[in-house]
């Protein structure tokens, strides 16, 4: 039998290697599948085993590939990167739980090698006990994680939470993965709701800062009078009024961590010169302080503003461009992937559903999302899945005709509707917004969800207007900043 460690002969410098090669054999035999990546996390070595239960036509095909692009959760990079096994861990492949060990090993010099995988088990029925206790063990930890994000400095969100397999989606994990290697500022570019929040709280949570705080500032959504007091803090009774005690700014709180800084686009620039003096120096000065503190902080910035265009007009400094812009992370909207449309909706209605019984989307439903424009992206997905949840009030399964009624633009051409559904066959050729079939709930639905709909319609279709510039779209909605940016965080708690 061929093993994955022929190449590397002499005796190993750490025990893992000697006690891998010893019981690779028999864990090789026992387990129902096994496969070995190198210290890039490329597929060097597979059997035939587990590329039967991957559904892979041979094993040769993907040798040299990364693993991601073939088993988009594996967590072997995770094993490569910090040279720890994880002896324990269930593993979603499609519909299939698998029940995996992951270990390291290492060349003579004791530097990591790879890592070699065994898939213990495939069937999780005798499992089943345990199963649902880390299902609703693992359901408490996120609602914990949610409570403590809110009240706190944490993070909520890890890599694995960013969900797609798409190659450009792989690229942007590769990209956030060395960054959380290096402490180096980093800048994060992407539509509304591509995940830029979710992206920087990864990257924090990968990064030796973990254990510190992670603050995030919505540059936009702070009147432009409150920036400098909310970025540096303020010295005690530096005006008629202020505090007798220090007021801490967003730089004191992010000490040992990261600071986020959400639409940087949208700093003005007298404020812009104080952020990279800081940034510079490396200290700050509290208004009405002549104290200098220095500070320890990475800075993650994010902006769905075209920065460079900014940069060659004077409304963003080019020197604060090149600080910021010391690592680009470019997130595509969801428009540019919808090949991840189909796992990004099985991964919300998990989360939509919690604590009920799980909906399923159809392959037809997909494919009718994956036309949609998305100016919202993932934000607006999740908000068109939680309406559909809400008015199939529950379904198992949510289909074309539910999708149509609450997709928010244009005809959509019936020969992507479900087949076997009653109101699809009986509608006609392109269902118009506006004339959507009666429902079998009746036409009357409560004011409050009517209203939150139209609201909710009405800033995407304002977002998408403006090309996502939020102030433009506050304007043309008639609200301020402020309001426009609670409606928009609310939407976001509500998906
Ligand atoms: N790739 C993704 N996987 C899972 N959820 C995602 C992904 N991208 C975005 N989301 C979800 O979409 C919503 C918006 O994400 P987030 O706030 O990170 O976007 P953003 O780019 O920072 O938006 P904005 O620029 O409007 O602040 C959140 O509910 C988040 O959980």
């Amino acid at each position: 039998m061929t093993t994955p460690f022929e190449s590397h002969s002499g005796s190993a410098r750490g025990l893992t290697r000697e006690l891998i090669e010893i019981v690779f054999p028999m864990f090789e035999q026992a387990s129902a599948g096994a496969i070995a990546v190198d210290k890039n996390s490329r597929i060097t070595w597979i059997n035939s085993r587990y590329a039967r239960l991957l559904g892979l036509a041979d094993t040769h095909g993907v040798i040299g590939r990364s693993v991601l692009s073939v088993i988009p959760n594996s967590r072997m990079p995770e094993v490569v990167d910090s040279g720890r096994p994880l002896l324990l861990d269930i593993m979603e492949y499609h519909t299939q739980q698998l029940v995996v060990t992951r270990l390291p090993f290492f060349n003579d010099d004791g530097q990591i090698s790879g890592a070699v995988a065994f898939v213990l088990f495939d069937d999780l029925q005798p499992l089943t006990p345990l199963v649902s206790k880390y299902r609703s063990l693992h359901k408490d930890l996120l609602a914990a994680r949610r409570a403590l994000a809110k009240t706190g400095r944490s993070t909520r969100y890890q890599l694995g939470d960013f969900i797609g397999a798409s190659p450009a989606v792989l690229e942007v994990k590769r990209r956030t993965r060395l960054a959380a290697g290096r402490d180096i500022p980093v800048l994060m570019l992407g539509e509304t709701g591509t995940g830029k929040e979710v992206l920087a709280q990864s990257l924090h949570a990968l990064s030796a800062r973990m254990e510190g705080p992670f603050v995030g500032v919505n540059v936009a959504a702070i009147p432009e009078n409150l920036l400098e007091a909310e970025f540096f803090g303020v010295a005690p009774g530096a005006f008629t009024g202020a505090d007798k005690r220090m007021r801490e700014g967003k730089f004191q709180r992010a000490q040992g961590g990261t600071l986020f800084l959400d639409e940087v686009g949208d700093m003005p620039l007298g404020l812009q010169a104080k952020l990279l003096r800081a940034l510079q120096e490396r200290e700050i000065e509290p208004l009405g302080s002549n104290q200098i503190i220095p500070i320890d902080v990475r800075v993650i910035a994010a902006t769905s503003r075209d920065l460079t265009a900014m940069v060659a007009d004077g409304r963003f400094r080019s020197d604060l461009y090149y600080r910021l812009n010391v690592l680009e992370i470019q997130i595509p909207p969801l428009r540019e992937r919808p090949a991840d449309i189909g796992i990004l909706c099985e991964f919300l209605l998990e989360d939509i559903c919690s604590g009920q019984a799980r909906t399923e989307i159809t392959d037809q439903a997909v494919a009718l999302l994956a036309q949609h424009h998305w100016p919202g992206n993932v934000r607006e997905l999740r908000n068109v899945l939680e309406r559909a949840f809400t008015l199939s009030e529950g379904a198992e399964v949510l289909d074309v005709a539910t999708l149509q009624r609450v997709l928010p633009d244009a005809a959509v051409p019936i020969a992507q509707a479900d087949k076997p559904d009653s109101v699809a066959a009986n509608a006609p050729a392109v269902i118009l917004p506006g004339h959507e079939p009666p429902t079998e709930l009746g036409t009357v639905r409560p004011l409050a969800v009517v209203l939150a709909e139209a609201e909710a319609e009405a800033i995407t279709a304002a977002l998408a207007q403006c090309n996502n510039n939020r102030s433009q779209a506050a304007r043309l909605l008639g609200v301020s900043r402020s309001v426009f940016y609670e409606k928009l965080a609310k939407l976001s708690c509500l998906s």
